[in-house]
């Protein structure tokens, strides 16, 4: 990873170091220090202190972070801040992206520093005013996000995620909170019970507990109607996303765009519907039969998309990734049979995981198993899903866990596998 500023090379790879580059030390890299230094290094900067070699004042970042909801709700307030006339970039989970132009394919969530300020440093070389950025769990352990000053941070949700990484859900809480604990603006969500928050510049949105930005009624027809206040005032939006938790996701991109730009509430809401949704999360891929692609991968998710669809007969199609938390898998089994009728479960990424097993830990969630099918290769789960739903006029198939992923990781190869271009191929 480099990045050039005023003709001056930075890079965070001992290995690519010379006389005339710098070397950024992080968290990650200050064990090649000396490496560096026999390369020939002489300039050493923290990467902490990027941000004084590198003028920020023209763009303003916006932090996302949140056990779910991260993409969308980045994605969301890309969308609305576009639509807004703003010039905007965008990064996270599913890649790089400036004013509607993908830049960069999928990598990590959240890069590591000299990727985060080489980003932002393409944002700012297209005229961007706006830099969305999602922030994981494992960045802000990992400090990626040193050095960075956050015009708005936001909160979605804290709930259990990255288990294998973190070891306790303890330590996974305390990672997100620190997140929040400074002075800079912040968005938080009322109704989270375990976020904690220095509330100096706090604002919130919710639906259960009074909040800055309160929804006070929705429903869903043609997607959803969603009325909310703010102080004294009422405002709405519409948009043709389903579930509870997108009026959170949207509610909340609403509120960062008021906080964060000059434009007022009404020409915010109305550009909302522009907004259809990230590709691959709650994602209609066919109305007969009912097919949703997702990319709910935890218990929590899970809970989420399948209370959304309550009044249908639900089948659905997981898996759990391999290498990574052991313990959400049987969580998952367990709220799969307390909302679907038909359980198939089936392979995620199995990385260097026996598949078999995994699966084996799922059903250990479930404990009737009168309607589970399992079926390891997850091409032909989602042939017999659908399969069924073309018997039941009145079910939902749910796909879940992938998303849009473009692959199945299998040890540590990638093989093409689209969970949509498979629904697409048997309707
Ligand atoms: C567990 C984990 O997070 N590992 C990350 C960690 O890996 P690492 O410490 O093994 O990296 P490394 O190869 O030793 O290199 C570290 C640094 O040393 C430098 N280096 C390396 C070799 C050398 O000779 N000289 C040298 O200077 C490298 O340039 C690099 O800057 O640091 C690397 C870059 O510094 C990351 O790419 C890597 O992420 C791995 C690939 C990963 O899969 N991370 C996942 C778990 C992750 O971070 N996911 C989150 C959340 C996902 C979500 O919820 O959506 C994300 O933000 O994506
Ligand atoms: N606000 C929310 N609350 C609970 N669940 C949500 C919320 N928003 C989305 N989800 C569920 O989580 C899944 C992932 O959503 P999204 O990609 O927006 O989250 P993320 O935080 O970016 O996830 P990741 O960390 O894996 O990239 C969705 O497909 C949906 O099932
Ligand atoms: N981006 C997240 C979710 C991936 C979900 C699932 N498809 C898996 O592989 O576990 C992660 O890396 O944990
Ligand atoms: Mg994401």
């Amino acid at each position: 990873m480099q990045l050039t500023i005023n003709n001056k090379i930075y890079t965070d790879n001992s290995q690519e170091v010379d006389e005339s580059k710098i070397f950024v030390i992080s968290k990650q890299n200050e064990k090649f220090v000396e490496s560096a230094k026999q390369n020939g290094c002489k300039e050493f900067v923290e990467a902490k202190d990027l941000k004084n070699h590198l003028d920020m004042s023209s763009i303003k970042v916006i932090g996302i972070t949140g056990t779910n909801g991260k993409t969308t709700t980045a994605a969301a307030i890309y969308s609305i801040l576009l639509d807004l006339g703003y010039k905007v970039a965008l990064q996270g989970t599913r890649g790089f992206f400036i004013n509607d132009e993908k830049m960069e394919d999928y990598t990590l969530t959240t890069p590591v520093q000299l990727g985060n300020f080489a980003h932002i440093k393409k944002a700012m070389d297209k005229a961007c005013e706006y830099f969305v950025m999602e922030v994981s769990s494992h960045a802000i352990e990992q400090k990626r996000i040193e050095g960075l000053e956050f015009e708005l941070k936001i909160h979605t949700n804290i709930t259990r995620d990255h288990l294998d990484y973190h070891k306790s859900i303890e330590e996974y809480i305390n990672v997100k909170n620190s997140f929040l604990s400074d002075e800079t603006k912040k968005l938080i969500n009322k109704d989270d019970p375990v976020v904690k928050f220095n509330p100096k510049n706090g604002y919130s949105y919710g639906m259960e507990n009074p909040s800055t930005y309160n929804v006070s009624a929705y429903s869903f027809k043609n997607g959803m109607n969603v009325m909310f206040s703010k102080i004294e005032d009422m405002y709405s939006f519409s948009s043709p996303m389903m579930g509870i938790f997108n009026i959170y996701n949207l509610l909340a991109a609403v509120a960062a765009v008021d906080i964060v730009s000059e434009k007022n509430l009404e020409e915010i809401c109305e550009v909302v519907d522009n907004f259809a949704g990230v590709s691959g999360r709650m994602e209609t891929i066919s109305e007969e039969p009912f097919v949703i692609v997702d990319f709910a991968h935890t218990p929590d998710g899970m809970k989420e998309v399948l209370q959304s669809f309550n009044h249908k007969d639900i089948i659905v199609v997981f898996g759990a990734g391999g290498d990574r938390d052991q313990e959400k898998r049987p969580l998952m089994g367990q709220v799969a049979s307390n909302f679907a009728k038909t359980i198939i479960v089936t392979s995620d990424n199995p990385r260097f995981e026996d598949p078999d097993l995994i699966i084996e830990d799922i059903c250990k969630g479930i404990k009737n198993k009168d309607n589970l099918i399992i079926e390891i290769n997850r091409k032909e789960a989602i042939r017999k899903a659908i399969d069924l739903g073309k018997e039941n006029p009145n079910s939902v198939v749910l796909i879940l866990g992938k998303g849009d992923e473009p692959y199945q990781i299998i040890y540590d190869k990638k093989f093409p596998l689209v969970d949509k271009e498979e629904v697409l191929k048997h309707i």
